[in-house]
């Protein structure tokens, strides 16, 4: 079993008094599954992605990841445990000046001691391994490239090759296909999840693309307002149970207000 929750409840420090940004989850994953996340804005995805990657703390309710109590452990063993999963924001946080190369290397981090890592900083301890995860993401011809030098999508695709060299045993992915065309998101799912099945790793990803989601994802969780709204094998997931999960969400319309007669602004606009 990767992730047991039971009545799982999270709040946000910066919420105050306000309502949880999750409500009583209960949520079981076992190894090696993979699931989609779907649900509106502000639905309560990534907070759930990052509790299970052990960066948020509950504030209620019971959380096991691989069969233990993370917050009940001290700070070094609950350290561990964070290392055998790997969390890929939506945005990654990669340092702007480094090397595409570096970046990608600094996966192994928690496997080298302080010295590999300060060597690695000077010369890059494996590039072939980053440039085969880069390679599955259709970035090959960025190894050497800066970080701040990449387009959204590539470093939004530099940060999951970070998860290739990783010896993670569970993917938390927050939005990986949020700036990538329809071609890349098919590329970038698939690497994912066939890394994920070739070494057992469970994979969770959290999507706003519910086709892509239902077309992927042999189980879907929808999230609304911080609870699990359904959590059922896709044959099961109906057009119906998607539209009441979007309800009200929709974006109205802009009316543009004129200030201006279209006279008096064609005048304006000569001055
Ligand atoms: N750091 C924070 N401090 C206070 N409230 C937060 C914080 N992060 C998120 N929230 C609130 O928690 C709720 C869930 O947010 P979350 O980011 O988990 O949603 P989401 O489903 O990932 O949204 P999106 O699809 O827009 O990324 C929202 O009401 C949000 O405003």
């Amino acid at each position: 079993m990767t992730y047991q929750l039971d009545k799982l409840t999270v709040r946000h420090h910066a919420s105050g008094g306000g309502a949880p940004a999750l409500h009583e989850i209960d949520l079981v994953v076992a190894q090696g599954e993979q699931l989609a996340i779907i649900g509106p804005s502000g639905a309560g995805k990534t907070t759930l992605l990052a509790t299970l990657a052990l960066t948020q703390r509950p504030s209620g309710g019971v959380f096991h990841a691989f069969g233990q109590d993370p917050w009940a452990l001290p700070d070094a063993q609950r350290h561990l445990l964070r290392a055998r999963q790997c969390l890929a924001p939506q945005t990654p946080p990669l340092p702007p000046r480094q090397r595409v190369v570096t970046a990608v290397l600094a996966a192994r981090l928690p496997q080298w001691t302080l010295w590999q890592a300060l060597v690695s900083l000077v010369k890059p301890a494996n590039p072939e391994a980053a440039y085969g995860a880069l390679l599955r993401f259709g970035l090959g011809d960025k190894l050497y490239a800066r970080v701040d030098r990449l387009s959204g999508g590539e470093r939004q695709r530099c940060g999951l090759a970070r998860l290739l060299l990783s010896s993670a045993q569970a993917f938390l992915v927050d939005e990986p296909l949020s700036a990538l065309d329809p071609a890349l998101s098919q590329l970038t799912l698939s690497t994912l999840q066939q890394e994920a099945a070739t070494r057992n790793a469970t994979l969770i990803c959290s999507l706003h693309q519910v086709d892509i989601a239902r077309a992927n994802f042999a189980r879907i969780v929808g999230l609304r307002a911080g609870r699990i709204v359904f959590d059922l094998p896709r044959e099961q997931v109906t057009d119906a149970m998607i539209e009441a999960l979007y309800q009200n969400e929709s974006v109205p319309p802009v009316v543009p207000v004129l200030h201006e007669t279209p006279e008096r602004l064609a005048v304006g606009a000569c001055f």
